[in-house]
Formats: C-alpha cells, sequence, structure tokens
C-alpha cells in the first residue's frame, strides 16, 4: 500500500467515524446480534464466495480501495467462530469415571462396606433387644386384632360395600337397578358364605392336626404366629409396636429452583439482573447428582461474575438454600474459567459429621515416603499426605486446631519408626508431649531461655547435619541416589545417616522474633525449608499469627505444603497458601468459627482443597507415641530425649569416633562398652558423663557400628559382655573420611 492510498483509507475512516453517532450522543440502542448479522451479511455480502478472505478484502483488490464497512469488522464470520472442531473438542473433553472413585481406592470400598454392615447390625442388635416388648404388645393387641378380624370378614360375607350403591337406587326407586343390585350381592353372598366356609373347616382342621400330631414346639410357634398376626392386625397407626434403630437425616433434595433461588438471593446484579428478566442467572452445565454425601451442582455464573463473588458470600448462600453453613462448599473449577461453579451441598455439617475411622488410630505403621491419610474432605473421601520432600507451615487464628493438626502430623511421622523427630512447642502448653516424651530425638516445650537455648543448639546441629547429608548425597553414585535426593531405600542404610529428620515447631513465631537469636533462627530454617527436603529433613512450622515476622518470607515463599486453618484477613490467607491465592478464591476467610480441624491443604501436587484433619485428642495421642516408642525399641532406633539423654549442647563440638579412637589404644583390638564408657568420661566429663552402655550402643547405631559380644579373661575364667571393635571405629571414621574427600 502506498502513502496514497493509506491517507485515503484514513479520510474514508475518519468520515465514517464522524458520521457515525457516539455511544455517548445519545445514540439510539442498538440489538447488537441483528447489527452484527447484519454487517456480517455487508462484509461477505449475500452471494459472496466461499473463497473470501474472511476480512472482506475481496482476492487481488487493493486494500486501500476496500468498503470501509469491511474495515471495520471485529467478529468472524459464524462458521470461523464455532470455536475448536469436533476433535479439537473431542481433545479437550472432559471424561467422567467410568467407575466411581469410591469404587476404584479398596479403602474407600471398605469404609463404605463397613458403615453398611454397622449399620445393619446396630438395627439388628436394638430389635433383637427390644423383641419381647414387641411380642407383649402385639399379644395386647390380639384381641382387637381379632376382633377386627372378624367384623372384616363378616362385612365381606354381607357384601357391605355395595349397601350405600344398593341404598342408592333405592332412594332413587330405580326397581330394575335394584333388582340386578340385589341379585348380584345374593350371588356374591353365597360365594364368600361357602369360602368362608370351608377356610373356617381347613382352619379348624388344621388347628386340630397341630394340637393333636404336632410337637410341642410347632404348636407354640403356631399360636404365637397366629396371635401375632391378630396383634399385627390390631395396630394402630399412631403408635407402632416397633420403632426406628436409627435416625436417618433428612437432606432436602437439592433442585435447580432451589440453586437459583439462593444465587439469587446473593445480592450479585448480574445474577439479579437475569433472574428480573425472566431468566435462570445461571447456566447449569451437568444435572444435579448425588455426590458422596451431598449434592453437587455445576454450571457457569453469568458473564463477569466469578465464583468468588459467590464464596465471598457463603453465609447468604447458605440462608438461601436454607441449610447449615457447614453443609455448603461453592468451589471454583481449576483449569476451568472463573466463573464455572461447582456447588456442593453436604446433607450434614462438615465439622459434625462422622468420620470414618483413621486406619492408624489403633494400628500399623508409616512410610513417610509414601503418602498417608490425615484428613477426609467434604464428601467424606481421605486426603493423604506425603511428609517427605516438604516445608510445611499451618497458619490459623488462635483456637481453631493447628497445635492438633501439627501434632497429627508428627503423630504420623512417629510412626515411621526410621523418623528422628524434633518437636518444639513454643506455647509451652504441653500439647506435643505425647510425642515428644515417646518418640522425639530432641523435644522441649516452652519459651524460657533455656528452651530457646535448646532449639538453637538444635538448629544448630540441623544445619551442620544438612551440610553433611548434602555432601553424603552428592559422594553416592548416581544409580544408587538417581535424583541427588534421599530415598526410602537410602533411609534404610542406616550407615548413610539419611534417615528422615521431622522438624515440628508449634508458634514458631517465639524463635523468629526472639530478640537476639532471631536472625540465625531465620537464616537456618530458610536453609532448612529449601534445601531441607532433598536431604530428607522436613521443617513444620505453626503459626497463630501469619504475617512477615511471624513467618519470614524466605520461608513462607518456599513451603511446598500449607495449611490454613480460619484466617481473618486477605493477607494471612495469602502468607500461608501462598500468593494471590486469596483472588484465585481459596479462602481461608470463609471458615466458620465452628469449623475446627476444617483447613485448606495446599500440596500432593494438586490444588487447594478443602480437608477435616483427624481429630485425635491427648490420651489417643499417648497411645499412638506408645506404639511408635514400641517400634522404635524393637528396631533399636529409640535416640536422644525420649531415651533421656541429657540436652547437648556438646552435639556440635564433639566427634564420639574420634574420642573413642583417643581412649582405645592401637593395641586392644576389642573392648567392653563400659571400659569405654568410663574412659570417655574422663576424658569429656560435660558430655560422657552419664552415659551407660546402652547409651553408648545407641549412639553408635546411627553411624553404622553395633555392639559385639567381647570376651576377656577375668581371674582365669572368660567373661563376655558387650563392646566394640576398634577396626569398626577406624573403618566407619576412614568410609567418613573418604565420603568428605570425595565430595
Ligand atoms: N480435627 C479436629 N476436629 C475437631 N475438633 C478439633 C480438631 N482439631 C482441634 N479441634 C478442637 O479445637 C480446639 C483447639 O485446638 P488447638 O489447641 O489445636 O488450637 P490452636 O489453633 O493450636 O490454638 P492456640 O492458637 O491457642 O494454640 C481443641 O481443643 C479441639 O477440641
Amino acid at each position: 500500500m502506498n502513502h496514497e492510498d493509506e491517507n485515503e483509507l484514513f479520510s474514508r475512516l475518519e468520515k465514517e467515524i464522524n458520521a457515525d453517532p457516539s455511544p455517548g450522543s445519545g445514540g439510539e440502542v442498538v440489538d447488537l446480534d441483528r447489527a452484527r448479522s447484519a454487517r456480517a451479511q455487508s462484509v461477505t455480502g449475500p452471494d459472496a464466495s466461499p473463497d473470501s478472505p474472511p476480512d472482506g478484502s475481496g482476492g487481488g483488490e487493493d486494500a486501500g480501495s476496500a468498503d470501509p464497512d469491511k474495515a471495520v469488522m471485529v467478529d468472524r464470520p459464524a462458521p470461523a467462530a464455532a470455536g475448536p472442531g469436533y476433535l479439537g473438542r473431542l481433545r479437550a473433553a472432559r471424561r467422567r469415571d467410568v467407575v466411581p472413585v469410591w469404587l476404584r481406592s479398596t479403602s474407600e470400598l471398605k469404609t463404605a462396606t463397613a458403615w453398611v454392615a454397622r449399620h445393619y447390625t446396630h438395627a439388628a442388635g436394638y430389635h433383637a433387644l427390644r423383641s419381647p416388648v414387641y411380642a407383649a404388645r402385639l399379644t395386647l393387641q390380639a384381641p382387637v386384632g381379632a376382633a377386627k378380624f372378624v367384623g372384616s370378614t363378616v362385612r365381606w360375607v354381607a357384601d357391605a360395600e355395595g349397601a350405600p350403591v344398593r341404598a342408592a337406587a333405592v332412594r332413587r326407586e330405580d326397581a330394575s337397578e335394584y333388582l340386578t343390585l340385589s341379585r348380584q350381592r345374593d350371588g356374591r353372598v353365597r360365594l364368600r358364605s361357602l369360602v368362608t366356609v370351608l377356610s373356617m373347616f381347613v382352619g379348624l382342621a388344621s388347628a386340630l392336626a397341630i394340637y393333636v400330631l404336632a410337637p410341642g414346639w410347632l404348636q407354640a410357634v403356631s399360636v404365637s404366629a397366629l396371635v401375632m398376626a391378630l396383634g399385627f392386625n390390631g395396630r394402630r397407626a399412631d403408635a407402632p409396636v416397633v420403632q426406628r434403630a436409627v435416625d436417618m437425616p433428612k437432606a432436602t433434595k437439592l433442585t435447580s429452583d432451589i440453586v437459583l433461588r439462593a444465587l439469587g438471593a446473593l445480592g450479585i446484579a448480574p445474577i439479579n439482573q437475569a433472574q428480573a428478566k425472566g431468566r435462570d442467572g445461571f447456566e447449569f452445565t451437568a444435572p444435579i447428582t448425588r455426590d458422596g454425601p451431598g449434592w453437587r451442582a455445576e454450571g457457569n455464573l453469568p458473564f463477569g461474575v466469578t465464583v468468588t463473588d459467590v464464596i465471598e458470600r457463603r453465609d447468604k448462600l447458605a440462608s438461601g438454600l436454607r441449610r447449615p453453613l457447614g453443609c455448603v462448599w461453592p468451589e471454583a473449577v481449576p483449569d476451568e474459567h472463573t466463573g464455572r461453579l461447582v456447588l456442593w451441598v453436604g446433607d450434614q455439617d462438615m465439622s459434625s459429621a462422622k468420620k470414618p475411622k483413621w486406619p492408624l488410630l489403633t494400628s500399623g505403621s508409616v512410610d513417610l515416603f509414601k503418602p498417608v491419610a490425615y484428613g477426609t474432605d467434604q464428601r467424606g473421601r481421605w486426603v493423604n499426605v506425603t511428609l517427605m520432600y516438604i516445608a510445611g507451615i499451618i497458619g490459623a487464628i488462635p483456637r481453631m486446631g493447628k497445635t492438633f493438626l501439627l501434632r497429627l502430623l508428627l503423630l504420623i511421622a512417629a510412626l515411621d519408626a526410621r523418623a528422628e523427630l524434633h518437636t518444639y512447642d513454643m506455647k509451652g502448653t504441653g500439647d506435643l508431649d505425647p510425642v515428644g516424651n515417646a518418640v522425639s530425638h530432641r523435644h522441649a516445650a516452652g519459651d524460657d531461655d533455656e528452651s530457646i537455648q535448646y532449639a538453637l543448639n538444635d538448629f544448630r546441629a540441623l544445619r551442620e547435619e544438612l551440610r553433611r547429608r548434602t555432601k553424603v548425597i552428592r559422594s553416592l553414585p548416581r544409580d544408587i541416589c538417581p535424583e541427588s535426593k534421599v530415598t526410602s531405600q537410602l533411609a534404610d542404610k542406616r550407615s548413610l545417616g539419611l534417615h528422615p529428620i521431622v522438624v515440628g515447631v508449634d508458634e514458631c513465631q517465639v524463635l523468629f522474633e526472639h530478640p537476639e537469636h532471631s536472625k540465625e533462627f531465620e537464616e537456618i530454617a530458610t536453609d532448612l525449608v529449601k534445601r531441607g527436603p532433598a536431604t530428607g529433613i522436613v521443617l513444620l512450622l505453626a503459626t497463630q499469627r501469619p504475617d512477615a515476622k511471624a513467618l519470614p518470607t524466605g520461608i513462607s515463599a518456599n513451603a511446598s505444603a500449607r495449611w490454613c486453618l480460619k484466617v481473618m484477613g486477605q493477607l494471612e490467607n495469602d502468607m500461608v497458601l501462598g500468593t494471590s491465592a486469596y483472588k484465585r478464591g481459596v479462602r481461608a476467610t470463609m471458615f466458620a468459627w465452628g469449623d475446627k480441624g476444617i483447613h485448606y491443604f495446599v500440596g500432593e501436587g494438586s490444588d487447594a482443597r478443602i480437608v477435616g484433619s483427624v481429630y485425635v485428642d491427648g490420651p489417643a495421642a499417648e497411645a499412638i507415641g506408645a506404639r511408635a516408642r514400641k517400634a522404635r525399641e524393637k528396631a533399636g532406633l529409640l535416640s536422644g530425649y525420649a531415651l533421656g539423654e541429657a540436652p547437648e549442647t556438646a552435639v556440635t563440638s564433639y566427634d564420639l569416633l574420634a574420642d573413642i579412637l583417643a581412649v582405645v589404644p592401637v593395641k586392644e583390638a576389642k573392648v567392653w562398652s563400659e571400659t569405654i564408657v568410663a574412659r570417655l568420661a574422663e576424658l569429656r566429663p560435660e558430655v560422657y558423663e552419664k552415659w551407660t552402655p546402652e547409651t553408648f550402643a545407641a549412639a553408635l547405631k546411627p553411624r553404622g557400628i553395633s555392639t559385639i559380644q567381647v570376651g576377656r579373661r577375668v581371674d582365669g575364667k572368660v567373661v563376655n559382655r558387650r563392646g566394640i571393635a576398634r577396626a569398626d571405629i577406624t573403618t566407619s571414621i576412614a568410609e567418613r573420611n573418604g565420603k568428605r574427600d570425595a565430595s
């Protein structure tokens, strides 16, 4: 196009624009659809060739001389606007499950079967216990039943039901009709009398036969059956003999009318405007169906209305649906437009609905590298968490179940005997004691100086451990450690010392706001959050005040698992759940005060889910802790605090293996543990003074060294006791140094 052409086009367009009434100048109201089709007509023309380019410029025609109508077209002609083709739509289609989730998962199937079995066992027991009462009631009603039976038989024989019709014929003095009816009645009465007399004979004969021939039990059964039958016949509608064993919750069926009524009550303008014009204001995209213990409706909100607009008004929605708040769960659909709403309405309030029994409550162990159920979603389905390779934060306002949730996760960790637990209850109320006292390697409660110092020493030791682990992982051959991270198999090899370490801190703001050591805590925790997951160190932090000071951004931004119970505002919400979570409709602000333990969980490779964590109270937690301790004792893996070891301020400043070599000269190939312990106590009393041969053996175990039987001659006799071979210590040190050098 040359300059002249360009200028000509611009001047034409200018004229066009000036000629058009502007929208602000009181232009007339236009039917957009009609205007659009008229424009399309004028572009392509009624007999335009199908080959014409869609922009309206005829083939070979100079664009400069094009009809200006064609130049302003913005909508593509109808065929092109139809969207993706059949194949494209097929590819993008979301297939619904052939086999429902609850049928595919054996644990859910088991849970459902157990529920049904328990229901019927309960009903059977309930009625069995009351059967004598039922029998007595029926017996009392039997005379009434007998009278009813005789009365109804007499009425039947006498054709009483025809009496009103015959009486009507009499009133009308209709002789022929009366005659017909009477004849019919006489025939009926004859036949029915015959049937009755025959039945009486058969009945009496059977009764006589039973009386004369049948054994006593059959007589008793027959009489009872007759009495019960008569009693049943004598029942009154207002006094049922058998009462319900269970009261089924009656939840109203969710219908489209109810959903539309509720959406219309939210005060969202586009929905209200649509409904005022007689439209629905919501486009259902699937039928309303049962989904678990509730109903599920799905559809598109009007243009411009987002799911978050609805979530924000969840309380109004519950009012519109006439359901408790805990039953109403509006959700956005991931990968869909922001106006696609899924509304799940439970039969029961999520916080009070009966939950399936947690499989780990009374038995079982855990492999921390595998997913473990820790809560249920609104539909009562188990939600899993894999504690390895994560760093997690838990946030909530006080008293919503944050500590219980942290304790639950720590109990899960405790059930993997390999895991080394470091538990810190900075609130100091002893909530984590069931874990700490039973199995923790390091444990402290309270925010006093001693606990802070203890935690600081431990954090420093953990950083050293983190560094050691990174070096060990780097030194491992690729075929053993292909992903440069700890695996379950590597964690099993005690000599490598790559077992899981799970650190849980409740009220972590105490550490990060400490006037003296906050910087160091923050620095180490940030390091643990960033590098810990790959090296098998898991840091779980809980706080009731999730702001930048309580939860430094270096930590909150890098946490890969997030649990957010009720919070009060967008800031806290996004601190815990991640930037812009609130905008995306993931709002823990919508939880009610009674929603204890209910939270958003982000992690496990999926979008935010609403989960109600398993409720494990103090005594149950102690029982699980005791079970975990037993498993550790059996495997010889109990260590540190749980063994009653004193806090090790010296953890970082002494080297047990080097100390052993220092007190065992080369000429002594094998030495009793008690001898070494005595010598160690002399060498470094602040560390070894209280050590026993058992403590010594337990301390060697994580370093891959076991004690052996060592025989020594005492007064001419050979005495066998536990001890060590010096060569084992030198080999272990050589291995360690070799790895260090290799790294
Ligand atoms: N999963 C749950 N299901 C039902 N109730 C729960 C659940 N978790 C906790 N609760 C209840 O909530 C109460 C408060 O729990 P918790 O002590 O964990 O709260 P918190 O957020 O840690 O409070 P604080 O900030 O004061 O420490 C508990 O006493 C318990 O009764």
